[in-house]
């Protein structure tokens, strides 16, 4: 979920509550029941939940990908997803940011956004930023322009010129070199930076969004155990701020990082606890080995 989706989608969030509070004008209020839809920045929280899955299921010309799928998130919480090729990983992050629709079940962000209402650029200006495999940061710029581009709410040639950063947005641009461990890069042209950096870099651009839920694949993939250690430090300090849900097939990683980890396999949850419970789990030891 690239920044500037995540812009396009705030943009099409206030667009779409704005319709929204018309229709209640003209109409007089709405069926209850229906989930409303929050103004940006707003995730109501206070039933400790910023995600929950209930039974969903996704079938690919009758394949059931995702079949059955519960999962709930807290707020703040650092959650590990591991499972073994074809789990149905990528299909669950698929479904939270609007790619793929589920055939049914229930997704919601925090207790009131029904996220099945919303499509892809409306759900990451909710505040849901997803970081693919692979880095895609702007080669030719450098990291702070990078970093700024992130932050413009408007496109095109004009507003691109004359953007400029006021000193609340400079400060969390400070604030964020600082948490991608980039600050002494950041006149650096990004094309330039090692593939770690390139990580660390798109991380915070999606930070300058200030996403309420980060989806991370396979982040450390590719990187030097230096760059997966201090990974590691950065998801710590980003716990707590920001939930995270973080696909990753590299177990000592996890081992760092993790508190709970869900395991997914045949496209529903077969384990959740610590790595140690979940690693000494009958189950889990038969779906990674007995294959
Ligand atoms: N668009 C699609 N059409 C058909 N089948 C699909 C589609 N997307 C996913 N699948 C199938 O659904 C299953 C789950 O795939 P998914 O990519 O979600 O698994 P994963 O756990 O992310 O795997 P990996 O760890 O290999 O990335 C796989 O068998 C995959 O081939």
């Amino acid at each position: 979920m690239t920044p500037d989706l995540m812009d396009e989608g705030a943009r099409r969030v206030r667009a779409h509550a704005e319709q929204e509070a018309r229709g209640r004008t003209e109409s007089g209020g709405r069926a209850a029941g229906f989930a409303r839809v929050a103004t940006p920045g707003e995730v109501d929280v206070a039933h400790g939940r910023i995600l929950y899955l209930e039974d969903v299921h996704v079938a690919f010309d009758g394949f059931k990908a995702i079949n059955g799928l519960h999962l709930d998130i807290a707020p703040g919480e650092l959650r590990c997803i591991i499972g073994p090729n074809g789990a149905g990983k990528t299909t669950m992050m698929d479904i939270i940011t609007g790619k793929t629709r589920p055939d049914r079940g229930t997704v919601f962000f925090g207790s009131t956004i029904d996220l099945l209402r919303h499509n892809e650029p409306e759900i990451a200006g909710l505040g849901i930023g997803r970081k693919f495999q692979k880095p895609t940061v702007f080669e030719q710029l450098s990291v702070f322009e990078n970093l700024e581009l992130a932050l413009k709410t408007h496109k095109g040639v004009k507003h691109s010129m004359f953007f400029r950063l006021d000193s609340a947005q400079k400060d969390r641009l400070a604030e964020v070199l600082h948490t991608i461990h980039l600050a002494a890069e950041v006149t650096r042209q990004a094309g330039q930076l090692s593939h770690g950096q390139k990580q660390w870099l798109e991380i915070g651009m999606l930070l300058m969004q200030d996403p309420k839920l980060l989806l991370l694949d396979e982040p450390v993939a590719g990187m030097t155990d230096e760059e997966t250690a201090r990974t590691a430090e950065l998801f710590l300090a980003l716990k707590g701020r920001h939930s995270l849900m973080v696909v990753e097939h590299d177990m000592s990683f996890i081992r760092t990082i993790s508190e709970k980890v869900t395991v997914l396999c045949d496209g529903a949850v077969l384990a959740e606890g610590t790595l140690d419970q979940v690693q000494a789990d009958e189950r889990v030891i038969e779906v990674y080995l007995g294959r």
